[in-house]
């Protein structure tokens, strides 16, 4: 029988942040959404594509005078980062710029880069094959309480292929957590939760014009689906707000998201502050990232928002702590890569 096939940006071993215990966390290519803020810039497109890694980059023009399409420009300084210490080039000089718009991704530029520094991000494998990734840990899994996460990019923007996969993992008696945005239609979103054991859900902002405006789509369905989702009793879903400066940390939509909480009959709710190296992910493919790099989210305004939610009867967490409580051992935890670039 044909296999299901799915695009993927990396599969991580040992994740320790994707839910219960130490899983396998599978990050999917492709998502509807395109929030200012995400962390996985590569997880966005549906397709294969080619990032400039800049540090490793000497200048030396070979991918310029093959690409077919010119579209790589020699416009954009080099960043004058602090931690740019291993870049080869010369700091301050030029350095090339892939223009998404004209590329056409047929990866000629990373053929004649003789130092790592074109990537191709997005390798299409089928259902099997990340199964036999995903199986090698089960001890770890049965020892810890963990299992597989499918994450993203948005694993339901590849409805078939992640069903496949929650099914597979249900079948070998695997725990599997769904890590979404919930921009799904909701006929086929049910069918994908039955198949899954946690739902890591997020609300990004309450006002639907401000969520427009941040990640390209409305919450209308986003907040639909969830209630939809609570009211079903074979799941167990965490609540996220990531908490972003000057995004969704206003004082109006924390009162917001706290009452729309509690109004679902909520109890607890978990908080993801900004990641400080979110940035850096950006950076190194090129792209421009509009918050501060390095900066962790303050921790008073953490605690500001943990006050509002909690004025809302809500059991206030974060994230992090939550995750670290629910390792039963931690000596085990080695964060692995297994990263689909070339
Ligand atoms: C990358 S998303 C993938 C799953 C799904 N598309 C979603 O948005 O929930 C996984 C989680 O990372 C969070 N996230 C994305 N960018 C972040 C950032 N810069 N700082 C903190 N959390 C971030 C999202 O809010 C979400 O909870
Ligand atoms: S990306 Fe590679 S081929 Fe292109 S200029 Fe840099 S080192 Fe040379
Ligand atoms: S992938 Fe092809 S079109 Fe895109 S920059 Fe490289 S050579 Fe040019
Ligand atoms: S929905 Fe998730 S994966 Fe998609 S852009 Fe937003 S944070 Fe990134």
């Amino acid at each position: 029988m044909k296999q299901q096939m799915g695009i993927l940006t990396n599969i991580q071993k040992f994740a320790s942040n994707d839910g219960p215990g130490i899983r396998t966390t599978v990050f999917l290519k492709g998502c509807r959404l395109n929030c200012k803020w995400c962390h996985n810039p590569e997880g966005v497109r549906h397709f294969p594509e080619v990032f400039h890694f800049w540090p490793n980059c000497i200048n030396c023009g070979n991918c310029r005078t093959i690409c077919p399409a010119d579209a790589m420009t020699e416009t954009r300084k080099a960043p004058t980062y602090p931690d740019q210490k291993g870049w080869k080039g010369k700091i301050g000089s030029k350095i090339i710029t892939i223009n998404k718009e004209k590329c056409l991704n047929c990866f000629q530029c990373v053929e004649v880069c003789d130092f790592d520094a074109l990537v191709v991000s997005g390798k299409f494998m089928t259902v099997d094959e990340v199964m036999d990734e995903v199986e090698k840990d089960i001890l770890f899994y049965n020892e810890s309480g963990g299992g597989l996460t499918l994450s993203g990019g948005e694993p339901t923007a590849q409805p078939e292929f992640t069903m496949a996969l929650l099914k597979a993992a249900k079948e070998k008696k695997i725990n599997t957590a769904l890590d979404t945005s919930g921009y799904q239609s909701w006929p086929i979103l049910e069918k994908i939760l039955d198949y899954t054991d946690y739902v890591l859900y997020d609300l990004k902002h309450l006002d639907r014009k401000k969520h427009i405006n941040f990640t390209g789509v409305s919450n209308d369905l986003i907040l639909e689906n969830l209630e939809k989702i609570i009211s079903r009793n074979d799941l167990t879903t965490y609540i996220r707000v990531p908490l972003l400066p000057g995004v969704n940390d206003s004082e109006e939509n924390l009162q917001a998201t706290g009452k729309y909480i509690q109004s679902l009959g909520l109890k607890t709710v978990y908080l993801l502050p900004a990641h400080p190296f979110a940035g850096q992910s950006y950076r190194l493919v090129g792209i421009d990232y509009p918050f501060p790099i390095g900066e962790s989210y303050p921790e008073e305004k953490a605690k500001i928002a943990q006050t509002i939610l909690t004025s809302y009867g809500l059991d206030v967490k974060m994230w992090i702590a939550w995750v670290e409580d629910h390792i039963s051992d931690k000596s085990s935890l080695n964060q692995t890569d297994t990263v689909l670039t070339k």
